[in-house]
């Protein structure tokens, strides 16, 4: 009988254990899976704040925020609120943010004038951004969709969206940005030839070191839904996008589009939407050893967030399971709304 604390405790039986024999296995996967210490030692892939790219939203005015419906937990920021959030970046040790204006109806037009206004939302966002935080990195989407009218990222002429001309304006916008302190110029437009052109301007310019992270495998997706209600674009826009972003069927085209990209000069390439196109992450990493990334976009977002919103997820592990499937897939980094609230919890992890 043995004695606990001076009382005997029964002995009991001991539990029924099955009564078939052990399997003849050499190999057990399951041991490297035993505790949490085995499982640290042979992980493959980790996800660290480094790799995180925060999108946000700007607004024009004072001390703002406005919520946006469709992406619950993100909202639209002033020029000051913005600042605010860069410091957050800053303190949480992101490297970098992006900046997507939300501009007025009254300000768009029919060729996206405001794009190249040097004093747009946008410049004086990384104006105020740089002059307090010169160390965070900001990234500028180079599109039209947030200026013009008709929510293309592109000129229309006839219904049809002009290549050549628009790649003109594109290189303007570039400019503004690069000139406002703009760090990495991101186009997003998927025009052909843009990147050649913009590298040739910022070049000529003087802006040797102004990066360009391309938009080379953007598909024309429904998952872009909530974003286009954040940027107002989304009562704006007629038809759709698919005479300029990729066919959601293809993935060797995404290599051609890759290809091209680097060869005019892009530093960094994205894949784009995120979760539903990891393959092609993967392809794209394997096929050029690149610095790879990926946008986990605005309805990827949603779908976690309203999911965990209604109990049906655990929010927190979700957001960290879809960011590390990206590291997995090879990405270099995400662009990702959840990027404060995930590299809040990495820290609290390390
Ligand atoms: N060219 C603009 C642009 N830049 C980033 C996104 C989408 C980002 C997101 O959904 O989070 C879009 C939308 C679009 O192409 O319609
Ligand atoms: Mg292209």
């Amino acid at each position: 009988m043995a004695i606990k604390f001076g009382r005997p405790i029964e002995v009991r039986e001991p539990a029924l254990r099955p009564s078939a024999p052990s399997l003849d296995l050499t190999v057990r996967p399951r041991r490297n899976r035993k505790t949490e210490w085995a499982r640290r030692l042979v992980r493959e892939n980790v996800l660290t704040t480094d790799d995180l790219i925060w999108p946000m939203f700007v607004i024009d005015g004072d001390n703002k925020r406005a919520p946006i419906n469709s992406m619950p937990g993100v909202e639209r920021l002033s020029i000051d609120q913005v600042v605010r959030a860069a410091e957050r970046a800053a303190k949480l040790d992101i490297p970098c943010i992006a900046l997507f204006p939300y501009t007025e109806p009254s300000l768009r037009d029919e060729e996206g004038t405001e794009a190249t206004n040097a004093d747009n939302l946008v410049c004086r966002t990384v104006r105020a951004i740089k002059k307090e935080f010169p160390e965070l990195g900001v990234l500028c989407d180079v599109a039209l969709d947030p200026f013009t009218s008709h929510g293309h990222d592109g000129l229309i002429q006839d219904g049809r969206i002009l290549n050549d001309e628009t790649v003109a304006v594109l290189v303007k916008q570039s400019l503004v940005q690069a000139e406002a302190g703009c760090d990495v110029i991101a186009p997003s437009d998927m025009m052909d030839g843009r990147i050649g052109a913009i590298r040739e301007a910022l070049d000529a310019a003087g802006f040797l070191d102004v990066q360009i992270m391309a938009y080379a495998a953007k598909y024309a997706s429904a998952f872009y839904g909530p974003f286009r209600d954040a940027i107002g674009s989304a009562k704006a826009l007629t038809g759709d996008k698919r005479t300029y972003q990729m066919d959601p069927a293809n993935t060797d085209e995404a290599i051609r589009e890759v290809e091209l990209d680097l060869a005019e000069g892009a530093d960094m390439v994205m894949v784009k939407p995120g979760m539903p196109y990891l393959d092609i992450v993967r392809r794209v990493k394997e096929t050029f050893a690149v610095p790879t990334f990926a946008y986990q976009v605005s309805g990827e977002y949603a779908m976690i967030a309203a999911a965990a919103n209604n109990g049906w997820l655990d929010g927190d592990r979700a957001m960290l399971e879809s960011l590390l499937a990206f590291k997995r897939a090879g990405a270099d980094g995400v662009l990702t709304y959840f990027a404060p609230q995930a590299a809040e919890k990495l820290k609290k992890l390390t």
